[in-house]
């Protein structure tokens, strides 16, 4: 099947080399020195699924009618970078593989003519040099719509399901927030520097994530959602992870950490933060913020990891733990 994915970084690289492995025909967009190691030698996959080189082909835009679009940009460059290649997708599905609570209605918006699937990596991967990609933590895909039709999401699974474990699940907006609860390991990392490894390892920095990931869980609850099972965790087990004292709590982050395995885990802001481009934190810990203040609350320790992930954006320089404990003893 031909398959064009818009935005070939982590996740989109990665997404591009498995299908290229599995036969398909592969057309990516990428941008600056990525686009041209990927011209000159293809994309390197390294890591949990083995080592292969996807020989693709790469544009700026697409140029080749796909049958199935993938949209893997970081979620502030999505309706952009749907809007280059409109020409091509009329009509056709599009999956937006993407964090955060706004992938669909933005993709819809952008391309209101196609079939748009919603889709959530359970995997880790990390893209720190041009044309290579590298995965960390194998896992699966979960895709979903919006509404109650799920065959376009059945189809893209049908599609995907033979290069990755691809699972349909029916409340995808659960499922993003479930999402959102793990993307709480994303901020501290970005802030300091620090895998997410050693973020969990260090006790201070530990309690702030668990904080922010409390807050995270009631501020879901308070706007009704039910949370799906991802990666371990579920609506029960998060609801009485809210209902915690912090120091109890912090055994979910020592979980995750856990699962996501011994190869350190950058996170994707981190990873945005070294390549000195804008992460997309407005859309994880921010949407938190936002969310809160539907229901007429507040998330200052979501908020206060907003800040602090633009201060070093702003800045270049990452800032140590005991300047993050003391701003987070301060609110
Ligand atoms: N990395 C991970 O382990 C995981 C990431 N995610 C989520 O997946 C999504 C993608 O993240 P990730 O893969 O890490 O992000 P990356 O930044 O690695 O990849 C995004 C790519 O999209 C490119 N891009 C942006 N705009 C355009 C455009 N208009 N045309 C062509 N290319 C474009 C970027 O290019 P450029 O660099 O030039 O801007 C970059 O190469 C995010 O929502 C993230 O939260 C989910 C699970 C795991
Ligand atoms: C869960 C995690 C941290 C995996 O790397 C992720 O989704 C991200 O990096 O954005």
């Amino acid at each position: 099947m031909r398959v064009g994915v818009i935005g070939a970084g982590a996740v989109g690289g990665s997404l591009a080399a498995l299908l290229a492995r599995g036969g398909h025909d592969v057309e990516v967009t990428a941008r600056g020195a990525h686009l041209e190691a990927i011209r000159a030698a293809g994309i390197r996959l390294t890591g949990a699924w083995g080592d292969y080189t996807a020989v693709v082909e790469a544009n700026s835009v697409l140029t080749r009618a796909p049958e199935l679009v993938i949209v893997a940009t970081k979620a502030q460059d999505s309706v952009a970078a749907i809007r280059e290649n409109i020409a091509l997708l009329r009509g056709v599905p599009v999956l937006v593989v993407q964090n955060g609570l706004d992938a669909i209605d933005a993709a819809t918006a952008a391309s209101p003519r196609s079939d748009v699937v919603g889709g959530l990596a359970a995997y880790a991967t990390s893209y720190l040099s041009p044309g290579v990609v590298t995965v960390t933590t194998a896992g699966n895909l979960y895709v979903g719509v919006a509404g109650e039709d799920d065959v376009p999401a059945r189809y893209v699974a049908s599609v995907l399901n033979p290069v990755i474990p691809t699972t349909v699940v029916q409340n995808f907006v659960g499922a993003q927030w479930t999402k959102l609860i793990i993307n709480q390991v994303n901020a501290l990392p970005a802030i300091t520097g620090l895998s997410v490894q050693e973020v969990v390892a260090d006790a201070r920095l530990r309690r702030i994530m668990t904080a922010s990931m409390r807050e995270a869980v009631r501020t879901g609850l308070r706007r009704k959602v039910r949370f799906v099972s991802l990666q371990g965790l579920g609506h029960r087990s998060l609801r009485l992870f809210a209902a915690l004292p912090l120091a109890i709590g912090g055994a979910l982050p020592s979980l995750m950490s856990a699962r996501i395995g011994k190869v350190p885990n950058p996170g994707s802001t981190l990873q945005s933060i070294r390549r000195g481009q804008a992460t997309e934190i407005d859309y994880l810990n921010g949407a938190v913020v936002r969310e809160a203040e539907l229901v007429g609350s507040t998330a200052p320790v979501n908020a206060l990891l907003v800040t602090l992930v633009h201060d070093v954006e702003d800045s270049g320089d990452f800032l140590t733990a005991d300047h993050v404990w003391s701003r987070f003893r301060a609110l």
